[in-house]
């Protein structure tokens, strides 16, 4: 063997031996391996054809005329990522303000910690988390507050995560998941303590439906905060690159139109909500949110590279390339929303439930 081919051989051990601990390794303890990416509850052989099925319909956003097709596309959709966000951001699918000195993982759990602290709830209580995900947030709040946190959510491959997660954390006894449309929820009238939603509400086809399904099952005087995704003030429809970055967020993360920040208050109103507080939680002094989209551009790079591997040896099922190629642009967009402010993913609204709750006014036809 010459130097030159020692040299190759040895260079390409040492970054099978990166890989191994740096790209599986840290994925492994978040409960995801790059090997066992899988297309949810979609077996392997179609996954491909889902993931062009899925961009047909999201393609453009502005004209899905049928709104009772979202949720079954958001749901394949849910199927096609929820192993590479598990695998490439962990078990809280949604950002974060930067906070100086503290780790990603910790401004998340503080963002998380603080919506079950707007709503004052009491151990023992029974919240809702609606667009539960794999239940990062729900095992955060659960023991945060001790309160008893029931998770929907329309995808029954998060819906097995979740509770898998939930007994590994020993969060079981708090934390039920419930597979459900959250514009049909499968609850009783007044039943929850309180209720919030992260990240979630922007699936839906029409923000009122799923506002008033919640406010259905809270019990009068109690609490719903969300963290929505919205077009901001500086958002101008008459500017090409605005509507790029936005139609960009809309069909990478599924979203049947993004709405404007003015109509979040307008439709908790509608369906009978008092309105608490508003604040979009983005905007400064908070730190950027998309400083860590930014920062995992180059292991976006390595991740594309091992997808295209795993996919060509078969060990993950074709398909899985075009959507994580799909996933690479979306987080491109989402950086540009956040630089140029036109976006955020965290407007709050905090709305209680009147104590004597008079329905709301019925829609002039
Ligand atoms: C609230 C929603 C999801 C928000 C975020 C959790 C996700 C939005 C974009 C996702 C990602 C983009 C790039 C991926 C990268 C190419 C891959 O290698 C590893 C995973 C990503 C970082 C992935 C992780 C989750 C997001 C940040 C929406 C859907 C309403
Ligand atoms: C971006 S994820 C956020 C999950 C979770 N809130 C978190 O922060 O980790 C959006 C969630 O909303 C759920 N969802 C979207 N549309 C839904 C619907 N119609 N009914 C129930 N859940 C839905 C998805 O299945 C997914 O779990």
């Amino acid at each position: 063997m010459d130097s030159l081919t020692l040299f190759f051989t040895g260079a390409l051990v040492a970054v099978g031996i990166y890989w191994f601990l740096c790209v599986l390794g840290p994925a492994e303890r978040k409960g995801k391996r790059a090997v066992d990416l899988s297309g949810g509850s979609i077996s392997a052989e179609k996954v491909q054809d889902n993931y062009k099925q899925y961009w047909s319909f999201f393609r453009r956003p502005k004209e899905i005329e049928t709104a009772e097709k979202v949720p079954d596309f958001v749901d394949t959709f849910y199927n096609l990522v929820t192993d590479i966000y598990e695998w490439g951001w962990g078990q809280s699918f949604h950002f974060s303000p930067s906070i100086p000195g503290k780790s990603h993982k910790d401004a998340t759990r503080l963002h998380e910690e603080m919506a079950v602290d707007l709503i004052q709830v009491k151990p023992g209580q029974k919240i809702l988390d609606v667009g539960c995900g794999v239940g990062g947030p729900m095992r955060a709040i659960a023991s945060h507050s001790r309160a008893n946190v029931v998770g929907i959510t329309i995808n029954e491959y998060q819906v097995n995560r979740a509770r898998l997660h939930n007994k590994k954390a020993g969060l079981d006894a708090l934390c039920e998941v419930v597979c459900g449309n959250f514009l049909q929820m499968p609850f009783d009238d007044n039943s929850f303590d309180g209720a919030y939603s992260i990240e979630a509400t922007c699936h839906a086809p029409k923000l009122e439906e799923v506002y008033a399904e919640i406010y259905r099952v809270l019990k009068p005087g109690s609490m719903y905060v969300s963290y929505e995704w919205v077009t901001t003030e500086k958002f101008k429809a008459e500017d090409d690159e605005h509507v790029e970055v936005i139609q960009g967020i809309e069909r990478g993360d599924a979203l049947p139109g993004l709405r404007a920040y003015v109509d979040i208050a307008e439709t908790a109103k509608k369906v009978g909500f008092e309105i608490v507080k508003e604040k979009d939680l983005a905007s400064p002094p908070a730190k950027p949110w998309w400083t860590r989209l930014k920062m995992g551009r180059l292991a976006y790079w390595r991740n594309h590279i091992v997808v295209q591997i795993l996919s060509a040896v078969g060990v993950a099922p074709k398909g899985t390339v075009d959507v994580h190629e799909m996933l690479f642009k979306t987080a491109d967009y989402l950086t540009r929303g956040g630089e140029t402010g036109i976006f955020s993913p965290m407007h709050m609204i905090l709305c209680r439930k009147p104590e004597s709750s008079s329905p709301p006014p019925e829609e002039s036809s």
